[in-house]
C-alpha cells in the first residue's frame, strides 16, 4: 500500500507559494494579507488559528488575527467582518468555525465578501462551484483534489464514494469530484447499507467524524482511501478509517495525522494568494 503523504505534499506547495509570493510582493509593492477572526477560547480552534498564522508568515503572507470575546454581540461581529471587507490590505478573510452558541454563523458567512472568502463557504462561491465556474473553493476538499492529482490518482470515470454531507467537506468534495468526471455517491446517516455503497468504490473519501468508521470489510481490494477524519480520542488523533486494518486492502491511503490536515492549511494559503492576485488585477 502506498501512503499518500499530505505533510510532504503540503510542504512542497508551501515552498512553491513562498517563491511565488516573493515575486508578486516585489511586483505589486504589497504582500498578500489574511485576516483570521477567532471568537471565544475553544482550545482546538486556538491551535488551528495559530497554525494557520504560522503557515502564513512562513510563505510571506501577512496574517492579522482578531480574537474576539465569546459574548460578543452578533451585530458587533458583523461590524468586524464588514470593516475587514473594506480593508484594501486584506485579501482573505476567514471566520474560524464553530462559533460559540448564540451566534449565527450562516449570517456571518453570507456577509464575507465573496472575493475575500478564502474558505469558499459563501453562497456565491458554493453556487459557482456547483455550476463549474471559477471560484474560491473550500480548503479541505480542494486540498484533497490536489493531493490526489499530485499522486497520479485520476478520478475520471471512477466510482467515488463520499461518506458525509457537511457543507464544508462532503458536499463541496462531491461537486469537485463530479467536475473531474468521477461517478459520485454521497453517503450519510440515513443511507441504507452504507457498507455495500462503500464496497463498490474505487475511491473512498471518509468525512463522517466517527473514529475508525471505515473497516477492512467495507473496502474493495485496491481502492484508494482518503481519510478526512480528525478525531481526538484517549488514543490520540484518530481518523475515520481503520488505517492498520486497511493496510493490505487499500492500494493507497492518507494517514492521520499527516494526510489531509496539512493540505487544508496549504490550500488556505493558495486561496489567499489567488484572492490577492484577483484583487491586484
Ligand atoms: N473557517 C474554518 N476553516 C477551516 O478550514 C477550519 C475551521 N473553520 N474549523 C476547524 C477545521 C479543522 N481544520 C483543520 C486544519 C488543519 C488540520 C491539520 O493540520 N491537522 C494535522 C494535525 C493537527 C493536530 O495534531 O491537531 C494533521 O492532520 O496532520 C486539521 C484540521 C480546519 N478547519
Amino acid at each position: 500500500m502506498q501512503i499518500i503523504d499530505g505533510k510532504k505534499t503540503a510542504a512542497i506547495i508551501r515552498q512553491e507559494l513562498k517563491d511565488q509570493v516573493a515575486v508578486l510582493t516585489a511586483r505589486h509593492g504589497r504582500a498578500p494579507g489574511l485576516a483570521v477572526i477567532l471568537v471565544g477560547g475553544d482550545p482546538a480552534s486556538q491551535v488551528y488559528v495559530r497554525n494557520k498564522e504560522r503557515a502564513c508568515e512562513d510563505v510571506g503572507i501577512i496574517s492579522k488575527g482578531f480574537r474576539l470575546p465569546e459574548d460578543i454581540p452578533q451585530a458587533q461581529l458583523e461590524d468586524t467582518i464588514m470593516f475587514l471587507n473594506s480593508d484594501p490590505a486584506i485579501d482573505g478573510l476567514l471566520l474560524q468555525l464553530p462559533l460559540p452558541k448564540g451566534l449565527d454563523s450562516q449570517r456571518c458567512l453570507d456577509l464575507i465578501s465573496p472575493s475575500k472568502d478564502v474558505d469558499g463557504f459563501h453562497p456565491v462561491n458554493m453556487g459557482r462551484l456547483a455550476l463549474g465556474l471559477p471560484c474560491l473553493r473550500s480548503c479541505t476538499p480542494a486540498g484533497i483534489m490536489t493531493l490526489m492529482e499530485r499522486h497520479g490518482i485520476d478520478v475520471s470515470g471512477k466510482k467515488a464514494v463520499v461518506i458525509g454531507r457537511s457543507n464544508i467537506v462532503g458536499k463541496p468534495l462531491a461537486l469537485m469530484l463530479l467536475q473531474k468526471n468521477a461517478t459520485v455517491t454521497v453517503c450519510h446517516s440515513r443511507t441504507r447499507n452504507i457498507a455495500a455503497e462503500v464496497c463498490s468504490a474505487d475511491i473512498v473519501l471518509a468525512a463522517v467524524g466517527i473514529p475508525k468508521f471505515v473497516t477492512r470489510d467495507m473496502v474493495k481490494p485496491g481502492a484508494v482511501v482518503i481519510d478526512v477524519g480528525i478525531n481526538r480520542t484517549e488514543l490520540g488523533l484518530v481518523g475515520d478509517c481503520d488505517f492498520e486494518g486497511l493496510q493490505d486492502v487499500a492500494s493507497a491511503m492518507t494517514p492521520v495525522p499527516g494526510g489531509v490536515g496539512p493540505m487544508t492549511i496549504a490550500q488556505l494559503l493558495v486561496n489567499t494568494v489567488e484572492a490577492y492576485v484577483e484583487h491586484m488585477g
